[in-house]
């Protein structure tokens, strides 16, 4: 039985994840960490019969709970923290959580690393979206022009979303620099092009109505390739999440991307 409790327990996919794995035979949920909802029982969130209370800290669910992965769905600027303490007690980490700094991800995967605990990040655990990338980065090979339009909820705290910047990462191992001829406009308001990584422009879109959607146009001569994908629902992130649970254990160390879980 794998022991799992979930970081931000209370956010959206915070309680679907939860109840994702509820309905495990092979995973028990044994606490949560969510410091506006801390000491509410698992029993009242989830509608079961447990009076586990979510805890405020990661400090305090560490002390309290045996457990055997972690789950982090909360804030860039929160999960860095849990990660750590989380591995400094030898537990196995799996990460969803956008928007941390590139140097402390790399801090942390060194520590996994060298302590040898399975800890693992995908900035989009749905599997459409994971092909998407991966057939973006082949586009890249052949394509030298190419911009990404990501729209979510407007909801979401980061912009761009960790899938757009994990595609053009992608996109950059088969091309360092994409739309080099391209002769810009002035900008009439600021921003208009979007931001840049390595040349590819990026546009965030934040409406209510929107899950999780992503383009990535090319353009060639006399042509265009859209790779598009839409998660319509966080149910699409459900199965990405459970292969990391189940297989996280066995990583002795950091692994980035769900293509290398699949
Ligand atoms: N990798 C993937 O496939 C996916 C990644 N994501 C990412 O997951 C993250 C969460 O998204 P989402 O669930 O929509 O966001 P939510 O805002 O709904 O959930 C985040 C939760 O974390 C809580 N929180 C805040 N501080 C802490 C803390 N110190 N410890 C524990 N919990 C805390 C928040 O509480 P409060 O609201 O009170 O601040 C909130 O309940 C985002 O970074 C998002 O980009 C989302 C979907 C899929
Ligand atoms: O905040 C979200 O909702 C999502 N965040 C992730 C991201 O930033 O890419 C994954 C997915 O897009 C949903």
């Amino acid at each position: 039985m794998i022991r799992v409790v979930v970081s931000g327990i209370g956010g959206k996919m915070g309680r679907m994840v939860s109840e994702t794995v509820l309905k495990q035979h092979d995973m028990k949920l044994v606490g949560g960490v969510d410091p506006a909802i801390a000491g509410k029982t698992l029993g009242e969130l989830f509608k079961i019969d447990d009076s586990t209370p979510v805890s405020a800290t990661i400090e305090d669910l560490l002390v309290k709970t045996q457990f055997d992965v972690l789950i982090d769905f909360t804030r860039g600027n929160v999960a860095p923290h849990t990660i750590e303490k989380t591995l400094e007690y030898r537990r196995n980490v799996v990460v969803g959580t956008t928007g941390i700094d590139g140097k402390e991800l790399d801090r942390l995967g060194k520590m996994a690393n060298e302590l040898k605990v399975g800890f693992f990040l995908a900035p989009n655990f749905s599997l459409g979206a994971v092909l998407m990338m991966e057939f973006a980065k082949k586009a890249a090979r052949y394509l030298d022009h190419a911009e990404i339009i990501e729209l979510h909820h407007n909801q979401k705290a980061d912009a761009p979303s960790g899938t757009a910047l994990r595609t053009a990462y992608l996109m950059s191992e088969n091309l360092k620099v994409f739309n080099k001829d391209t002769v810009q406009g002035e900008e009439k308001i600021k921003c208009a092009l979007g931001g840049e990584v390595n040349g590819i422009r990026i546009h965030s879109v934040r409406l209510p109505g929107f899950v999780a959607h992503q383009e990535v146009l090319f353009g060639g001569v006399g042509e265009i390739l859209t790779i598009r994908h839409d998660s319509l629902s966080r149910e699409s992130f459900m199965p990405g999440v459970l292969l990391a649970i189940r297989k996280v254990q066995g990583l002795n160390g950091f692994v980035i991307g769900l293509e290398n879980l699949l």
